[in-house]
C-alpha cells in the first residue's frame, strides 16, 4: 500500500517512522529520536498538558493544535518504541462492546479478590 492510501494518522506514522535514522539537521523528528525516549516521553507529556489547558478553557481552535502536537509527538513515541497504531487499532477493537463501566468493576472485583477481601 503507498503512503498515499493511507488516512491521516497512518500517514503521519509513515513520515515519521521513515526518519528514523534520518539525519537530525534535516529533521525534528530524527532529532527527537537521537535525543532517545525518555525526551520523547516528556513531550507526549507537554503536549497532553497543554491539551488538557486548552480543554479545560474551552479554546476549540487551541484544542485542535494541541490535539495535532499531541498526535505528532505519540507517533513519534509509537515508532521509537516499535508500536504501530495497527497495535492500537487491535486494542480497541478487542474493547469495542465493552462497557468501560463494566470493565472497571470487572477491575474492581479482580483486585479485591487479589487482596483477599471477596
Ligand atoms: N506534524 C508534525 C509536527 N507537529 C509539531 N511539530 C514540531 O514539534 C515541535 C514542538 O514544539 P516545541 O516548541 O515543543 O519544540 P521545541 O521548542 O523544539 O521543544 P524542546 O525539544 O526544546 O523541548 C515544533 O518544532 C513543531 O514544528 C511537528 N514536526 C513535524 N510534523 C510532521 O512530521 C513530518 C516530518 O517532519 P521533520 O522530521 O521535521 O522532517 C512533517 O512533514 C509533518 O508532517
Amino acid at each position: 500500500m503507498s503512503k498515499d492510501d493511507l488516512g491521516g494518522l497512518d500517514r503521519l506514522f509513515a513520515t515519521v517512522a521513515a526518519r528514523k535514522g534520518g539525519d537530525p539537521a534535516q529533521s525534528y523528528t530524527a532529532k527527537l529520536y537521537t535525543k532517545g525516549s525518555a525526551k520523547i516521553a516528556q513531550k507526549v507529556g507537554e503536549e497532553a498538558v497543554e491539551l488538557a489547558i486548552a480543554a479545560a478553557l474551552e479554546d476549540r481552535d487551541e484544542i485542535i493544535s494541541e490535539s495535532a502536537d499531541l498526535l505528532y509527538h505519540l507517533s513519534v513515541l509509537w515508532a521509537n518504541a516499535d508500536v504501530d497504531p495497527a497495535d492500537i487499532y487491535a486494542k480497541l477493537e478487542a474493547r469495542e462492546g465493552q462497557s468501560g463501566l463494566a470493565e472497571k468493576a470487572a477491575r474492581k472485583n479482580d483486585g479485591e479478590k487479589k487482596n483477599g477481601l471477596r
